[in-house]
């Protein structure tokens, strides 16, 4: 169950739009645990928090930065922590992450090790960053879009109130994920400034923060945050409720308050508006998912690239790139397999260099041996032209990265047929087309491909990962 479905569930059991911090704060530790050991009273507390509001919250928020500034203690509370919550409550891990360098691997260790179902990620680093983390369909992310703190006013509002860089931060974050995957962290008192972004993104999940602060705006709040279903907003739990031996009373009367306002928000606005979303879910491609990954992980480029033959093509593919990113690796693996399964062969081929890895990796998921012909023979050792064992006679399909001319591909199948062996199949990930696949039928080849170009570019243009100029300069090639 990805992310955004498990948070609705959790909504519809609680009847809640509430989440709450748990947040190891030892300012903010009630006094009634300061008879213990700094870490065992953070964690009663913490074990008290999650006990009094698993039935009245719909998700979990553990700041990771008060459990890093405990040191390797405050690390081990977080296991502990995650632990006790709930399976059936999402858990949004707040990191506000923000270093490219560690995003693949930091991505890997809170969704994989830890577990959680979402991260808060800080949005100045872009897309490139955001990407490590979207490669994970069951997850989300949430993108900091503004703070209520006074001295970042400076740089939010910048450059003008009109047109403010929050607003961009808003606009240009909803091109990086659907809504789904992708939410917005808003911290604010101001209903005006939710309203200005839920005007922009109507279709995200809203988590606000900060609303507490000045106090009494609550339905100002939630007519500015709710969207036109009257949900998608995620409302913290007060936290200096959370100190309170009463906890569980209080946060049940603020979850009936929310929801006696929301109903009449609903009542006062019943209007039937129908949003229509970035991403058309009409005719979605089969491998959408994949395509948005390879372009998020810059294996698809756009601009003016000179191939090998000396044209100039307005897109390059880089295929070689997958084998550092194991998730997109495996979803690429699993399109071939679903090509391969319907093909005879005795043996796999790859092509140096790009396809290398590809052919290892189904060579080891099919249990099927593989060879490959070398790109150049060297003048000394065993001056093999094909690496690996094989008996002439044998049926060999070959497995390449893109379909260009077909020229690279034809080589290498030449050299498999000099060898005494059958090629008959071409298995390739994308096809350029302009007629390729029929040259190499004239050559005696069938090929197949996983995905066509213009598959991928009308993909990326309908989820706007691409602009009108890049998708015309294609159509245009
Ligand atoms: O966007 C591209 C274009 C080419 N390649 C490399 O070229 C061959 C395919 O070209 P042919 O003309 O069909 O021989 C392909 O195997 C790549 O190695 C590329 O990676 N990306």
């Amino acid at each position: 169950m990805n992310f955004f479905d498990k948070l609705n569930r959790s909504i519809l059991q609680n009847q809640s739009l509430l989440f709450v911090g748990l947040d190891p704060n030892p300012e903010m530790m009630p006094v009634r645990y300061e008879s213990e050991e700094l870490i065992a009273g953070l964690e009663k507390w913490l074990q008290f928090i999650i006990a009094e509001t698993a039935d009245y919250v719909c998700a979990y928020k553990p700041t990771l930065g008060f459990y890093e500034a405990l040191g390797i203690p405050g690390l081990e509370l977080l296991y502990k922590t995650l632990a006790a919550i709930p399976a059936h409550i999402p858990v949004i891990l707040d990191a506000k992450h923000s270093d490219l360098n560690t995003s693949t691997i930091f991505a890997q260790t809170v969704f994989t090790e830890w577990q959680v179902d979402a991260i808060t990620l800080s949005p100045y680093t872009g897309q490139d960053h955001v990407a490590p983390f979207l490669v994970y369909p069951e997850k989300a992310v949430f993108i900091l879009c503004c703070t209520s703190n006074p001295g970042a006013e400076a740089l939010q509002q910048y450059p003008t109130n009109e047109s403010p860089l929050y607003l961009q931060v808003v606009k240009e974050s909803k091109t990086w994920g659907t809504p789904e995957q992708l939410g917005l962290e808003v911290g604010t008192t101001n209903a005006e400034v939710l309203a200005l972004i839920r005007a922009i993104a109507p279709e995200r999940i809203i988590m606000a923060r900060s609303i507490w602060a000045k106090g009494g705006n609550l339905r100002q709040i939630l007519e500015a945050g709710l969207n036109d279903n009257g949900d998608g907003l995620l409302i913290p739990v007060p936290q200096d409720m959370l100190g309170n031996t009463q906890l569980s009373e209080e946060v049940e009367s603020l979850r009936a308050e929310i929801n006696q306002l929301k109903t009449e928000i609903i009542h006062e606005n019943s209007t039937c508006s129908v949003w229509f979303p970035d991403v058309c879910f009409l005719n979605q491609h089969p491998y959408q998912d994949l395509i948005l990954q390879l372009y998020d992980i810059d294996c698809i480029m756009f601009g003016s690239f000179v191939q090998a033959s000396g044209a100039i093509f307005p897109y390059y593919i880089d295929l070689r790139k997958i084998i550092s990113n194991p998730q997109v690796f495996n979803q690429v693996l699993t399109a071939y397999e679903d090509i391969l399964k319907n093909l005879n062969f005795d043996r796999l081929a790859g092509i140096p260099y790009g396809s290398l890895p590809t052919a290892t990796g189904l060579a080891l998921r099919l249990h099927c041996p593989m060879i490959f012909p070398r790109k150049e023979v060297k003048a000394h050792g065993t001056r093999r032209v094909i690496e690996g064992n094989f008996h002439p006679g044998e049926t060999v399909v070959v497995v390449d990265d893109i379909l260009i001319s077909g020229k690279s591909v034809m080589e290498g199948a030449g050299k498999l047929e000099s060898a005494g062996l059958n090629v008959n199949d071409i298995v390739v990930l994308i096809d350029h087309e302009q007629g390729v696949k029929d040259r190499l039928q004239q050559n005696g080849y069938r090929s197949h491909s996983v995905l066509t170009i213009s598959e991928i570019t009308n993909t990326l243009y309908q989820a706007g990962r691409i602009n009108e100029e890049q998708f015309l300069a294609f159509a245009e090639s």
